[in-house]
C-alpha cells in the first residue's frame, strides 16, 4: 500500500486548496494513477485498520442490484445512511445502473451479466466496460457515482481492471474503493476461471478534506506492514451466489482504526 501512502502525502505537501460542495475545504490533485497486482497480497492498509465487513456487504448489496440502504442497515453498515432519504432509499444509484441500466425503449441493460459473458466469450474485446454514470438519471441520485466507470481485461489467464473515481475522498473512501474493486476483481476472476491480474486505479480530483489531515499525519508516521491475504470460497462459481460467509480476509495484521468524520 505504499503507493496510497505516497498520494496521501503528495497531496498533504503539494495539493492545492480548494473549496467542495459540502463545504468543509479540501487539499486535492487533479489525475493521478496507482497500480496493486493483486497476487502480491491483498490490498488494505495495514497503518489503520479497515472495516472490511463494510466493504464486502456494500459491494454483494451492488451486485444485488439493491439501492436501499435497509440491507446494509440490517448488516450493521451505516456508510450510506446520510444520504438516505426517509424510506432508505438513494434513487437510481450504482446498484440500478449495473444490473438494470434503463433503455428508453423501457427496457434494462444488466451490465454486470454482459460484462461476465463477453470476459468468457470474448476475452480480448477492448470494451469490457461498465459504467454508472448514466446522465440521464444523474440528478435523480442521492449522490452521482464517485467511482463511475471501469474496465477489464484479459491477458496471460489474468483478468485485470481499471477504474476511473471522478472524486475521492483520499483518507476515508479510497480505502473502501481499493478493496471492494480489488475483491470485484478476484470475484469475476474465480467465476470465470481467470487468476486476478492488476487493479488499476486512476483519479480524476483525488482529494483531503481539512478536517482529516491530523488522521493523515498520524497515519503517515506508522510503519506499514505486509499485505494480508484474501481467501474466498472456490466452490462459488456464480458471481450473484456469493454471501458474506465465502469471504475471509487471513494475517491481516493492522494498527488502530482512525476515526474520521465524513463531510456530508
Ligand atoms: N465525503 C464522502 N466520502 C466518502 O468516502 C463517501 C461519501 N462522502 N459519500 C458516499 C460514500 C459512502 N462511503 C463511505 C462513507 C463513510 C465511510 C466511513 O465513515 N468509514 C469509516 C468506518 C465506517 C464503518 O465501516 O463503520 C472509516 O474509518 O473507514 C467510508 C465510506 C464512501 N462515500
Ligand atoms: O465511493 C466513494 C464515494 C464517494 N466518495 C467521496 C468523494 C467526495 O469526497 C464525495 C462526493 O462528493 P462530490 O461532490 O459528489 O464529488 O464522496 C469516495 O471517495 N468514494
Amino acid at each position: 500500500m505504499q503507493q496510497y501512502l505516497d498520494l496521501l502525502r503528495q497531496v498533504r505537501d503539494f495539493g492545492t486548496d480548494r473549496g467542495d460542495r459540502t463545504g468543509t475545504g479540501t487539499r486535492s490533485v487533479f489525475g493521478h494513477q496507482m497500480r496493486f497486482d493483486l497476487s502480491a497480497g491483498f490490498p488494505v492498509t495495514t497503518t489503520k485498520k479497515l472495516h472490511l465487513k463494510s466493504i464486502i456487504h456494500e459491494l454483494l448489496w451492488f451486485l444485488a442490484g439493491d439501492t436501499n440502504i435497509k440491507y446494509l442497515k440490517d448488516n450493521g453498515v451505516r456508510i450510506w445512511d446520510e444520504w438516505a432519504d426517509e424510506k432508505g432509499d438513494l434513487g437510481p444509484v450504482y446498484g440500478h445502473q449495473w444490473r438494470s441500466w434503463p433503455t428508453p425503449d423501457g427496457g434494462t441493460v444488466d451490465q454486470i451479466q454482459g460484462l461476465l459473458d463477453q470476459i468468457r466469450n470474448s476475452p480480448e474485446s477492448r470494451r469490457l466496460i461498465v459504467s454508472a454514470w448514466n446522465v440521464a438519471d444523474v440528478d435523480k441520485m442521492a449522490l452521482p457515482p464517485c467511482h463511475c466507470l471501469f474496465q477489464f481485461y484479459v491477458a496471460n489467464g489474468k483478468l485485470s481492471c481499471q477504474l476511473y473515481q471522478r472524486s475521492a475522498d483520499l483518507f476515508l473512501g479510497v480505502p473502501f474503493n481499493i478493496a471492494s474493486y480489488s475483491l470485484l476483481t478476484m470475484m469475476m476472476a474465480q467465476v470465470c476461471d481467470l487468476e486476478p491480474g492488476d487493479f488499476v486505479h486512476t483519479f480524476g480530483d483525488a482529494h483531503l478534506y481539512h478536517n482529516h489531515f491530523d488522521q493523515v499525519d498520524e497515519q503517515l508516521s506508522r510503519t506499514p506492514g505486509d499485505l494480508p491475504h484474501m481467501h474466498i470460497n472456490p466452490d462459488v462459481k456464480d458471481l450473484f451466489a456469493f454471501t458474506f460467509e465465502d469471504f475471509e480476509l487471513q494475517d491481516y495484521v493492522a494498527q488502530p482504526h482512525i476515526p474520521a468524520p465524513v463531510a456530508v
